[in-house]
């Protein structure tokens, strides 16, 4: 395998880390990152991509911008935003080599306008599980507890779900990084990933704040579980079955069943939440950079599926409105502020023990 040429189009926080693993692995003359930022590019070419946060890493990589690929690659990771896939597709099918193989692990579901470009023989898809922070130019701060890390930090999948030699080879090349797992259901691990992002990277945009300030919040918890429970709802009426995340069954575990959540359903998704709990979600680092976020591919995603089976979903339009508002005005939430809307939002709901 090494022999493959590898390159991870995007070293932004998660491109950076996996970079560093691939480059560690299988030597920087197989494995390139390509990233728009030039400062970024001469950082990484000059000192190495530097992991901090749940590990300490320097890792000599070989970076060079969109413009300055030269030939053509075996296997690309898709680390960019899905707001740029306008430009980035078309530049990728360019350097992807024929029977080469792009890895979509964008959040959301963009897949649908990826196969519009790309032949399904080249196009695998999955999730990415861990997080990191973005420290400035060439240095990426891993945010999950480093053995969550080793074992869950990617799922993939062939788009037809089945088991081929082309899905094991590439669950060898990412194992480098961190745990891979095989999903035979691609759509239900889109769409696990997606309510993981709309609940808790919504709420740490919306809210400013890390994973962990969510989960230290009995509104932050308790909201998070009303947009996990609207997901599910909207994914079910559109036919998808989700998939477990890191051996996490959230359908079955915090739909919600009642007349409201109960502290069972709490206290479990505090304690399954805290190898993540250093997670600053890549929606307030866009915040923070004063980018445009992903709030229409996430939270938006699943009001517009909602909407379209009638259904409502209070809890992801006031994330929407909250980040778009910041977004729009280029400044930052107000916890306080935020966790006051969300707490109208709750008042009549008694939570059953
Ligand atoms: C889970 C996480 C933090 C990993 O990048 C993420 O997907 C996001 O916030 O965008």
């Amino acid at each position: 395998m090494s022999a493959k040429k590898i390159a991870i189009y995007g070293a932004g926080s998660i491109g950076t880390i996996t970079g560093a693993y691939l480059s560690q692995a299988y030597g920087k003359d197989h494995v390139t990152l390509i990233d728009a930022w030039q400062e970024n590019v001469d950082t990484l070419n000059e000192k190495g991509a530097h992991i901090i946060g749940a590990t300490d890493l320097t890792v000599p990589v070989h970076a060079v911008t969109p413009n300055d690929v030269d030939g053509q690659y075996d296997v690309i990771l898709l680390h960019t935003k899905q707001g740029f896939n306008g430009t980035v597709l078309p530049a990728i099918k360019k350097i992807l080599s024929p029977d080469g193989t792009l890895i979509s692990l964008q959040n959301g579901v963009p897949e649908r306008n990826i196969l519009k470009i790309f032949d399904a023989k080249n196009v695998i898809a999955g999730s990415v599980e861990f997080g990191g922070t973005g420290h400035g130019p060439g240095v990426s701060e891993l945010t999950t507890e480093f053995d969550a890390f080793k074992k869950s930090a990617f799922q993939i999948g062939e788009i037809d779900g089945k088991l081929t030699d082309r899905i094991e080879m590439i669950q060898e090349i990412l194992s480098n990084v961190g745990g891979t797992t095989i999903s035979d259901n691609l759509m239900g691990t889109k769409w696990t990933k997606l309510l993981i992002n709309a609940s808790f990277s919504g709420l740490s945009a919306a809210a400013n704040t890390t994973y962990g300030g969510i989960l230290a919040s009995d509104v932050g918890i308790k909201s998070a579980l009303h947009i996990i429970n609207e997901a599910l709802t909207a994914g079910h009426a559109d036919q998808i079955r989700f998939a477990p995340m890191n051996g996490v069954d959230f359908n079955q575990l915090f739909s919600l069943k009642g007349a409201d959540f109960t502290q069972k359903q709490i206290d479990y998704l505090r304690e399954i939440m805290k190898p993540w709990a250093s997670l600053k979600a890549s929606m307030l680092q866009d915040l923070e950079h004063h980018r445009k976020t992903e709030i229409n591919e996430i939270n938006g995603l699943i009001v517009e599926t909602a909407k379209e089976h009638q259904l409502t979903t209070p809890y992801n339009d006031l994330i929407v409105e909250i980040v778009t508002e910041a977004q729009d005005t280029d400044t930052l939430p107000n916890f306080d502020e935020t966790m006051i809307r969300f707490s109208k939002l709750l008042t009549n709901k008694p939570i059953l023990s």
